[in-house]
């Protein structure tokens, strides 16, 4: 078993959980309620309880699956079942899911009696590599991204490859999206080794190494003050294509699906304002197209993209704000961009597809 250090917490690479065993008989909670959506009831929920055979004493909350459910609606059923299940202060949730469960439910443990404990166990790829780690948690507003939310880490988060076993490979390919932004914000070898994978051979190095990254940001800059932000890049126009989708689309674009349309329109300004080369321009939207399918949308929604954006937590005094490659394996922030530069990005993406 591996463990990495974050935050004044852990994160276990373990299959078997024995260290989650040993986590909670460390531990006297006074209640252990765990949250899950109705697919990790089925999919997850059977291998914790294998691993845990002698935790027999705890409540569960279902929820519906799906980023259309990461909202205040159900944030107050979760704190609903909460207070009917007698959760005090001195309560653990344990947050069994990708990475809308551990978002939304990190976000109801932080402020329920004003914060409980609380860990994470991802079951994506997702957010076993990124939503997990960091202690981001939050939920939407309408098509809104995480525009309501806490910083509030876990007591720990325990990795297990198993549950990646029932992912289908389309959740798979949305979280390969965030391993290659932490090999092209950060780490050039890294992206280089995973740009062509064999997305099946997903191990638990190649995780470990995607939170070692990560939590090597995270820990410099906890609050994203500075840095963290880099962790951002593709999202600034991601998160508007993600919300845009969600609310208008019949089979709405996954979160990697939309940051990895984020990461070419951004990687296109980072080439127009931050030096990034061509060629690697060209690298990059090889590799994201060689795993993800085109987006196809119209300038006409450009003004509702813009709209979102205005909305990003980068921004400062109505400028928006983005993080951009200068090469691969670099990034800077707080780089403001024009709106005509962005809708050019949004041209380059639109006129790429179409060739
Ligand atoms: N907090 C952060 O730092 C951070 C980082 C990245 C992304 N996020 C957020 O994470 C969310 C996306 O996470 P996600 O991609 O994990 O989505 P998700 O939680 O919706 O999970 C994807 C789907 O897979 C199902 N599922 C989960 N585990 C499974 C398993 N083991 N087997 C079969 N099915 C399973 C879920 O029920 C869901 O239908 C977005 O809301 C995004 O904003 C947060
Ligand atoms: O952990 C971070 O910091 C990130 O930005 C990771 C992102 O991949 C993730 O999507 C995060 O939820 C985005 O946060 P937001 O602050 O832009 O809503
Ligand atoms: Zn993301």
């Amino acid at each position: 078993m591996e463990v990495i250090e974050s935050l004044g917490y852990q994160v276990y690479f373990d299959d078997t959980l024995a260290s989650l065993e040993t986590f909670l008989s460390e531990r006297n909670y006074s209640k252990i309620i765990v949250l899950v959506d109705t697919n990790t009831l089925d999919n997850c929920l059977p291998l914790f309880q294998q691993a845990l055979p002698n935790l027999s004493n705890y409540d569960v909350i279902e929820v519906d699956p799906g980023e259309e459910n990461k909202n205040i609606d159900f944030c107050i059923g979760v704190w609903q079942n909460m207070l009917d299940f007698g959760a005090d202060r001195h309560s653990l949730l344990i947050n069994l899911g990708g990475g809308v469960v551990t978002d939304m439910g990190g976000f109801a443990a932080s402020t329920f009696k004003r914060g409980m404990d609380f860990i994470q166990i991802p079951t994506t790829l997702l957010s076993q590599v990124d939503a997990s780690v960091g202690g981001k948690t939050g939920i939407d507003m309408g098509n809104v991204k995480n525009i309501i939310g806490t910083f509030a880490q876990p007591q720990a988060v325990f990795i297990s490859s198993q549950f990646l076993k029932t992912l289908d490979r389309r959740q798979l390919v949305s979280g390969f999206a965030e391993v290659i932004k932490h090999g092209l914000i950060f780490d050039r070898e890294y992206y280089d080794s995973v740009k062509s994978m064999d997305i099946t051979q997903v191990d638990n190095a190649l995780v470990k190494h995607s939170v070692s990254i990560k939590n090597r940001v995270i820990v410099e800059d906890p609050k994203e003050k500075g840095l963290r932000k880099i962790l951002n890049f593709g999202h600034t126009i991601g998160h508007a294509i993600e919300g845009y989708s969600l609310l208008n689309d019949r089979n709405p674009l996954l979160h990697g699906e939309a940051i990895a349309v984020g990461m070419i329109c951004e990687g296109y300004l980072s080439h127009k304002l931050n030096g990034l080369s061509l060629d690697e321009l060209n690298n990059l939207i090889a590799t994201f197209r060689k795993y993800f399918n085109d987006y196809i949308f119209n300038s006409a929604i450009d003004t509702a993209l813009l709209d979102l954006m205005r909305n990003d937590k980068k921004n400062l005094s109505n400028q928006i704000g983005f993080a951009l490659l200068d090469k691969i394996g670099s990034c800077q922030y707080d780089i403001f961009v024009s709106e005509d530069d962005i809708i050019e990005s949004l041209d380059f993406y639109r006129e790429l597809i179409a060739r």
